[in-house]
């Protein structure tokens, strides 16, 4: 066993699930952040448990020829990206092996029972993303500042660039900033419970702004998260807004809403939402259909993979017309309209109502007449649905209910589509669904949604065994 602080030559050997390195000294493991298989580095332990510790990396002795220059210069402080060190190619080995060991492991599945598609990856990796979700806070000085979280923590790390972001972002930031300064707004500040690490006191008005655009419209929409039940000068900061975006466009903003969120919570949004400009909501394209998505509603967030993500799970349900189709967790009804169009009927199921309205109006605005969309839990809702030939799932990180699971095995659809953007939980799903359940696993399919972070989305077939 290791003593705290002890300096240790380490050898990188692979990577863990949270994107760490690991070596094995005398069997024991250490888990090291910002490292990569290959690397020869010198470390300093800094957390020993029985099985397993944490060591810091000090210096790197021998880079490894996987090792790249991270684009983003607070790559190691900052709490989004895992993989700015590592090239691409090694990081979509590591994703597509994740789904494949998930499925293995927790799944219990053999080697040869896991149909395993090659990993679709990003043709870009930079600026991907549509949506943010920026904390504001004081620093020591008492300045504004606005960026991410630091790794497992609440200190803001002060930045307005992104190398995943849209570049837009910078400029919304920076308009925020100014805003705040002209008008003398406050910014959020919450004090954290050490022990609970939960946050107990809080103070100061603005405390996130989120935005989004529309990739194939270039509508943005902007929200500002307030601990209050006015943003003073709103006026002001929408002219501020559409002037920083005056003379452009490829871009514009169609979307400015006030969000109340006056709870000492982690949750960034709270239930109160006034729109300040435009409309509620953007509208985005993918392929040919069109989507209102109001800030609370869930959007994917890699629209280029997104297309790829939705074109397989389309096949994988293998529609021709004339089947009933299960969409739950169907969100503003992405998924549930490529269906419709290809299936007798689509029913969606979603929790958030906001989502469920848009789904309503994207279907209308398409002329999309068999489409149907119920809010609640799918769980709940489900076996209120007519009878499905084809049932497909898009659950939050958590996977599906079992009582969800239970609804499916009962009702036996030909075809079970899952998609997934957590294979853990998903390896555990298909474990009830391809055990008692009596499904097959055809085909799964992980598709890149995260480049350069250490989540991955997948998507899977399961058929019937007994026709
Ligand atoms: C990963 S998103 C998928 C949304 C949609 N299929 C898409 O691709 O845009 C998961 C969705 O499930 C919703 N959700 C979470 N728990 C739910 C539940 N118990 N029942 C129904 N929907 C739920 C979330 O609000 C979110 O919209």
């Amino acid at each position: 066993m290791f003593e705290k602080n002890e300096i240790l030559e380490l050898q990188i050997e692979a990577i863990g699930s949270e994107g760490e390195g690991i070596a094995h000294v005398n069997g024991y493991t250490l888990f090291v952040k910002d490292t990569v298989p290959g690397d020869r580095i010198e470390a300093k332990v800094v957390k020993t448990g029985k099985n397993f510790g944490y060591a810091r990396c000090e210096r790197i002795i021998e880079p490894s020829p996987d090792r790249i220059e991270p684009v983003c210069p607070i790559s190691k402080r900052c709490g989004g990206c895992q993989f700015q060190h590592l090239s691409y190619e090694v990081e979509l080995k590591f994703k597509q092996e994740k789904v494949f060991n998930c499925i293995k492991r927790i799944g219990g599945f053999k080697d040869e029972e896991i149909p395993m598609l090659p990993i679709i990856g990003c043709e870009e990796i930079m600026h991907y993303r549509n949506k943010a979700q920026f904390p504001v806070g004081v620093d020591k000085n008492g300045e504004t500042v606005t960026g991410f979280y630091a790794e497992r923590s609440h200190e803001i790390v002060d930045t307005t660039k992104c190398c995943i972001h849209v570049e837009e972002n910078e400029l919304i930031l920076e308009t925020l900033k100014a805003f705040m300064k002209k008008y003398k707004i406050s910014a959020y500040e919450e004090k954290i419970n050490p022990k609970t690490r939960k946050p107990e006191k809080a103070k100061g008005l603005v405390r996130h702004i989120m935005t989004r655009k529309g990739f194939a419209t270039g509508e943005i929409g902007i929200c500002v998260v307030i601990n209050g039940n006015t943003l003073p000068n709103a006026a002001e900061f929408t002219d501020m807004m559409l002037k920083a975006f005056e003379g452009r466009n490829d871009v514009r903003i169609t979307s400015i809403c006030v969000n109340i969120n006056k709870k000492i919570t982690n949750v960034i949004f709270g239930d109160e939402l006034k729109c300040i400009y435009g409309e509620p909501y953007i509208v985005d394209m993918i392929e040919d259909i069109k989507f209102k998505i109001s800030p609370f509603s869930f959007y994917q967030v890699n629209p280029a993979q997104t297309r790829k993500l939705y074109g397989k799970a389309l096949e994988f349900a293998g529609l021709t017309g004339e089947e009933v189709v299960w969409d739950l967790y169907c969100g503003i009804g992405t998924i549930s309209l490529f269906l419709a169009k290809k299936a007798k009927e689509v029913y969606g199921v979603e929790i958030v109502p906001a989502a469920v309205e848009n789904a309503k109006e994207n279907a209308k605005l398409n002329g999309i007449e068999n489409a149907y969309f119920t809010v609640g839990k799918a769980e709940d809702e489900a076996k209120k649905l007519p009878k499905p030939d084809v049932i497909v799932v898009d659950p939050p990180r958590k996977g599906c209910d079992e009582k969800l699971l239970e609804t499916i095995m009962n009702y036996k659809p030909e075809r079970v589509v899952y998609v997934s953007c957590d294979p853990a939980t998903l390896a555990r799903d298909l474990k009830v669904l391809c055990g008692d359940g009596g499904y097959k696993l055809e085909e799964v399919q992980a598709v890149d949604q995260f480049s350069r972070g250490v989540h991955v989305e997948s998507v899977c077939l399961m058929t019937r065994k007994e026709k």
